[in-house]
């Protein structure tokens, strides 16, 4: 499997506190991670760090096959590089339809050749259909965003992601807030998305994470505690006694 992202001996101190203490793992090209640990164990500062928003004390990190280090890049150009990020409410605009917030988010394509081709063609129709079908939506196009349950908002936001092509996808506790079967349908996305892409998910509910069934990341004080399938993590000690606060 191909490194896309390569976290290496990153440390953060925010007023003297280390919030990210030595923290080194990769993710590859094609998968799905999963992101747990408790509060305060640096996994929103990860993403911070890797979107270019906070910036390391010390340590590398590099993106890409090419090698690029990504703390030499800005917020945008990081962006631009594939890398997106779904906060964990969802953000679409609400008095717009569903078909005219993807199409929004085709225009603003990161490789800017694509929005010249997208502005009126009938495959900037198709793409929007299909991105449409992808998150479950095809018989909501014309609905306004604001009408949406809030599942749906949030499978919008992913879809509008996916629009950019990312070549990862970052994205907070996505199942928050969710009925059982909008889980199981922001499941099925993200499973279908990282086919094709690195998907790492941030999660508290370990009932989703389970679904996910791919590899876990346990992080502790800013540090890598574990990380494996979530059987192996769930059961090393060090672990527990984090989750249960021995
Ligand atoms: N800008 C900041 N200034 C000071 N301390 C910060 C700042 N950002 C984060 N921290 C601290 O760094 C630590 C890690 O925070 P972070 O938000 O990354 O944890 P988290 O794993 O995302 O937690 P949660 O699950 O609660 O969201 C926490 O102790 C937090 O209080």
């Amino acid at each position: 499997m191909s490194t896309l992202l390569e976290v290496s001996g990153v440390s953060v101190t925010f007023d003297g506190f280390r919030a990210i203490n030595n923290l080194s793992f990769q993710i590859g090209a094609a998968e799905m991670r999963a992101i747990i640990g408790p509060n305060g164990a640096g996994k929103t500062t990860f993403m911070d760090i890797v979107t270019g928003k906070t910036r390391p004390d010390e340590g590398r990190v590099i993106w890409g096959e090419r090698s690029d280090n990504l703390l030499k890049m800005s917020e945008s150009q990081i962006a631009r590089a594939g890398v997106g990020r779904k906060f964990q409410r969802p953000t679409v605009f609400e008095d717009q339809s569903v078909r005219e917030n993807l199409a929004m988010a085709l225009r603003n394509d990161r490789q800017p050749w694509k929005v010249l081709f997208y502005r009126k063609t009938d495959e900037g129709a198709a793409r929007i259909e299909a991105l449409a079908k992808q998150i479950g939506l095809s018989s909501e196009l014309t609905r306004k965003a604001g009408e949406l349950s809030h599942g749906q908002k949030q499978w919008l936001e992913i879809g509008m992601l996916l629009a950019q092509d990312p070549r990862l996808l970052l994205v907070d506790e996505p199942a928050a807030g969710m009925t059982p079967a909008e889980r199981d349908h922001t499941t099925e996305i993200l499973k279908e998305a990282a086919k094709t892409r690195a998907v790492v998910v941030v999660e508290h509910d370990m009932d989703f994470v389970e679904k996910l069934n791919c590899k876990v990341t346990v992080l502790h004080e800013g540090s890598v505690l574990a990380e494996g399938s979530l059987a192996h993590v769930t059961s090393n000690k060090n672990v527990i006694d984090v989750y249960l606060g021995r």
